[in-house]
């Protein structure tokens, strides 16, 4: 499979490794937008830029009828329009706020969790998450999908950046070191805590799920997402 990089830092080079050792090799590595991209010679395109850059790399690859995996976090106000060019352009797209494949069995407990704890009214859910000091967004994207899958199952109604109050999941981001991405859900009451957690040892979780997913799409149409991929039910 012929792979073009959007972004080569951290996550583009994890991938560009990960995908050689699969056989896989890397025609493009698009690190700034005054790079040129031959769409012609990618299969997919695998995109880990930033928030502010994101937007224009998808949707370029979905006017060139290149399939998209995305990994980046902090552009999804513009999700419903990369969608509709998406389908305009009947191309194909993944975007997964996490691709690991622990973290992804994470969101399914968190779900389940949630549901089991929906009518407790003694529980009240806080969530926390530590990530290395060049990340530039905050909430992680994890944190949010967590928070989704809370509200989606539970009173909840939605979540906020150090706040809490009446039906708010209140989210707690750290910045520390190098760490790279660590997610916990806890539950309180007064006699007791229940805690969830995930924490990755490093970012060979994340690129390897990307590769996986870009392997999955190919010659699909659509917008799919790493539960398709997983086949997690
Ligand atoms: N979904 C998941 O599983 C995961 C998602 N992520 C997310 O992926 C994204 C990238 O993470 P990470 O690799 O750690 O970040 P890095 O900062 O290490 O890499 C991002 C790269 O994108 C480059 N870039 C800047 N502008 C553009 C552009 N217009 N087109 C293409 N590339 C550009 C940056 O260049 P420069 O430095 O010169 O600006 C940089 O090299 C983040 O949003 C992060 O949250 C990270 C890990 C896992
Ligand atoms: O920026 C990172 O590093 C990570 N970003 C993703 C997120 O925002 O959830 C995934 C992972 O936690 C690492």
């Amino acid at each position: 499979m012929k792979i073009g990089l959007f972004g080569y830092g951290k996550m583009g080079k994890m991938i560009e490794q990960i995908a050689q050792d699969r056989g896989h090799t890397i025609v493009a590595k698009i690190d700034d937008p005054s790079q040129e991209a031959d769409y012609t010679s990618m299969d997919v395109a695998i995109d880990f830029s930033t928030p502010e850059a994101a937007f224009d790399n998808i949707t370029n690859c979905f006017r060139n009828k290149v399939p998209v995996i995305s990994g980046t976090t902090g552009w999804l106000d513009n999700y419903s329009e990369a969608i509709k060019i998406c389908e305009d352009n009947k191309s194909a797209f993944i975007y997964a706020s996490n691709f690991s494949l622990g973290v992804n069995i994470f969101f399914e407990l968190n779900k389940h969790l949630a549901t089991m704890m929906a009518e407790l009214e003694q529980y009240k859910v806080s969530m926390e998450e530590i990530h290395h000091t060049q990340k530039l967004d905050a909430p992680s994207g994890t944190a949010i999908t967590l928070a989704e899958g809370i509200i989606e199952n539970s009173p909840y109604k939605k979540w906020e950046l150090d706040k809490s109050g009446d039906k708010i999941i209140p989210i707690k981001s750290i910045r520390e070191g190098t760490v790279p991405g660590t997610h916990s859900i806890a539950y309180d009451s007064p006699v007791d805590r229940i805690e969830i957690k995930h924490e990755a040892h490093n970012r060979e979780g994340f690129a390897l799920g990307a590769v996986i997913a870009s392997e999955w799409i190919q010659e699909k149409v659509g917008i799919f997402s790493m539960k398709d991929v997983l086949n997690l039910s």
